[in-house]
């Protein structure tokens, strides 16, 4: 199998991983979806936060552990799922409503429902480091996605 190119990011702080997401958040379009890895404390919730800000989103982005989906309304919709409870329910939410709709959506737990995920989208791992550090991991499934990774990485705004 041909391997896949990855863009690798390093922050050292919760506010730098906020400002790259931020960065993404500017950018993304209806119906992008993005995988979101990374073990306890990895940074999810606070990357989904800038993203979310990105997206000019206000208020509070908490986790949707025990939501499944929760909505924000932005420039666009955004749907935050943790489907690490999902079990059967995954045929009654609809879930391609929400991959191929308005909005943009982020996974966490996507493991849970890999065979529904969307062909085409961006997987995010962030991995931890010493203290603050954090590895962010991009592998980017489709022309889109390469693009929006090239974008980012090209991005010096903020930094
Ligand atoms: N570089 C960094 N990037 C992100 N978070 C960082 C960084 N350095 C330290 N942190 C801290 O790590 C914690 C990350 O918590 P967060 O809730 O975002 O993680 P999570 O992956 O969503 O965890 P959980 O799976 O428990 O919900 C926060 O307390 C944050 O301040």
């Amino acid at each position: 199998m041909e391997k896949r190119q990855t863009y690798t990011f390093y922050t050292r702080s919760v506010e730098e991983t906020q400002a790259l997401a931020e960065k993404l958040g500017k950018r993304v379009e209806p119906g992008d979806v993005f995988t979101l890895s990374g073990d306890l404390g990895a940074g999810k919730t606070s990357f989904t936060q800038g993203l979310a800000r990105g997206m000019g989103i206000e208020g509070v982005v908490n986790s949707p552990t025990f939501t499944i989906i929760k909505e924000y309304i932005g420039r666009l919709p955004l749907y935050h799922m943790d489907v690490y409870r999902i079990e059967d329910e995954a045929e009654d939410l609809g879930l391609d409503e929400y991959f191929y709709g308005d909005g943009v959506t982020v996974i966490e737990w996507p493991q849970m429902i890999a065979e529904q995920l969307p062909e085409e989208r961006c997987e995010i791992v962030i991995k931890r480091g010493a203290e603050d550090e954090r590895t962010l991991i991009f592998t980017p499934i489709g022309s889109r996605y390469q693009i929006l990774c090239e974008a980012i990485k090209h991005d010096d705004s903020g930094d």
